[in-house]
């Protein structure tokens, strides 16, 4: 069933929760008065489009679609989730508020305020029970943290559903349970930020030192850890008493200028822009974006591995997204008739090479999930592999027949030429829509992971592959199945 989502405000981030949104198959229906809003959204999504779905290994749903409304009204009305993201100012969400109010009387209000109490903002509504704060992070469409916030008036069901909905489009809801301004993340952010302020103020530092002083250290952490256990694992194995014991006198020590803001003169603000813009050089701010972006998909990807902080949540949003495009499908399902869709994904960004297109090392890695999964759906599962068994891939002749490149939906098709005892002879064919990329034929031992050698599956096993096999003898055998390499004729 398609969902739609209503956001009031198309800028930097009403633009990204739009995109996020429509690629995870959501309709949206959009309010802005900047007429240069269609075109900024525009060229979100464009970004959007490349990077985000390299995040999981199971195809996203199909797009949602956009409308753009020329009054609030139109946007909200009938909506179940209004998503408001207007500048941050106090007055200016509450009139949008009352706008909204008197088109829509029931749908979740998620204001997507940096930091202001969600008990102020409800404070002027009709039905305040059903305004809270969820506050994403930039770019929206590829961090999955948001951080949820319930005013004094808030219904906590609405926190509990704005859980679900956000979950279900790859994020990581963190519930703040203590309404406090600028909630969590801005918090530890902004004392940051005001001290590196301070550090240019004072001729310290230039912004590009500043930020090489958290991009080649700290920042590479972060991105797996926070604070806490980084400095956890920096007091040795004394952990964090001993980090406490021995830097935590350190904090009392005028190191940081934690409360004071540098005053924002005009002077002050043209030197901290010049200086990010001779960071910047030829790159504008779009360019920079797309680096960010290819970036970040990569940091999340290799995060991915070790089923970690913002991987682990991508990996959780490919489980449901298996569930979406029908390949969790069991043993006793598989129809031995017709080749079996082993993998449907889209092509990272990062899987990209020199060439402009998908380099050899991830086809195999996109066959090699493909056996994975039919070996899922035939009963060789995590639980079955715990018990001593699996398959050891003893052989692999890939055929490179097009191209493919970054954000092409790909699936694979799996027949099965030989399941016998031990062997288990698979035939991939992978294509974009009807167009054949690749073909992959790899034979499998069955092994025993105690002893290291072949041994006999499962009953049930068996029993599954051997059925298949079968029903799989009686479509064409494929051409190129058991060809040598060498150049074709
Ligand atoms: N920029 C950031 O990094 C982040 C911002 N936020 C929050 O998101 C909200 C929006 O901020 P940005 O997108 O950065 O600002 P922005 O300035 O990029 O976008 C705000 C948009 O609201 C539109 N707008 C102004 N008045 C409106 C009205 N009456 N009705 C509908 N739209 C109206 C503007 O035309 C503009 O396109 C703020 O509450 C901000 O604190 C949250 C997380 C990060
Ligand atoms: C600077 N900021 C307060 C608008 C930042 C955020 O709210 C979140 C982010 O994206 O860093």
């Amino acid at each position: 069933m398609t969902k739609t989502a209503a956001i009031v405000g198309g800028g930097v981030i009403g633009g990204g929760w739009a995109a996020r949104f429509m690629l995870n198959g959501w309709d949206v229906k959009i309010f802005d008065p900047d007429p240069q809003s269609q075109r900024k959204i525009d060229a979100v999504l464009e970004n959007a489009r490349c990077a985000l779905p390299g995040l999981t290994d199971i195809a996203l749903p199909e797009e949602g679609s956009i409308t753009h409304c020329d009054t609030i009204a139109k946007a909200v009305s009938g909506g179940e989730l209004i998503v408001e993201a207007v500048p941050e100012r106090l007055d200016v969400k509450h009139k949008v508020y009352a706008e909204i109010e008197a088109a829509n009387t029931t749908g979740i209000i998620a204001s997507s305020t940096s930091g202001i109490m969600p008990s102020d903002l409800q404070s002027e509504l009709k039905n305040p029970e059903r305004l809270i704060v969820a506050h994403p992070f930039n770019p929206v469409y590829l961090l999955p943290l948001v951080e949820l916030v319930a005013g004094k008036q808030t219904d906590e069901a609405h926190i509990e559903k704005a859980k679900e909905i956000y979950s279900s489009i790859g994020m990581h809801p963190l519930h703040c349970r203590v309404e406090i301004e600028g909630f969590l993340s801005d918090r530890l952010q902004e004392a940051l930020w005001r001290e590196a302020l301070w550090l240019l103020k004072d001729g310290v530092a230039t912004a590009e030192e500043l930020d090489a002083a958290i991009a080649y250290g700290p920042g590479l952490r972060w991105a797996q850890m926070g604070t806490m256990q980084t400095f956890h694992l920096a007091g040795g194995e004394g952990g964090m008493r001993a980090m406490l014991a021995m830097f935590g006198p350190c904090l009392k020590w005028p190191w940081t200028k934690l409360m004071d803001v540098p005053e924002l003169t005009d002077d002050f603000v043209e030197m901290v822009g010049d200086q990010c813009d001779t960071q910047s050089g030829a790159l504008t701010p779009r360019d920079l974006e797309r680096v960010r972006d290819t970036n970040l998909v990569g940091i999340i990807r290799s995060l991915r591995g070790g089923d970690w902080g913002a991987g682990a949540t991508a990996k959780s949003h490919d489980a449901q997204l298996a569930k979406l495009n029908g390949l969790n499908v069991k043993a006793a399902d598989l129809d031995e008739h017709q080749q079996i869709v082993t993998s449907k994904r889209t092509v990272p960004l990062d899987w990209v090479d020199y060439n402009g297109h998908m380099n050899e090392a991830r086809y195999l890695q996109a066959f090699g999930d493909a056996t994975d999964k039919f070996m899922e759906m035939i009963g060789c599962d995590s639980d079955y592999i715990a018990t001593g068994g699996s398959y050891f891939t003893a052989e692999t002749h890939i055929r490179h027949i097009d191209e493919v490149r970054a954000g092409a939906r790909i699936d694979v098709k799996t027949q099965v030429l030989l399941g016998e005892g031990k062997k288990m002879h698979l035939w991939h064919e992978m294509y974009e829509g009807t167009r054949l990329l690749a073909t992959a034929e790899h034979m499998l031992i069955h092994v025993s992971l105690e002893t290291r050698r072949p041994s006999n599956p499962s009953g049930a096993i068996e029993t599954a592959l051997t059925r298949i096999a079968q029903g799989h003898a009686a479509l064409p055998r494929p051409e190129a199945a058991g060809a040598s390499v060498g150049v074709r004729a």
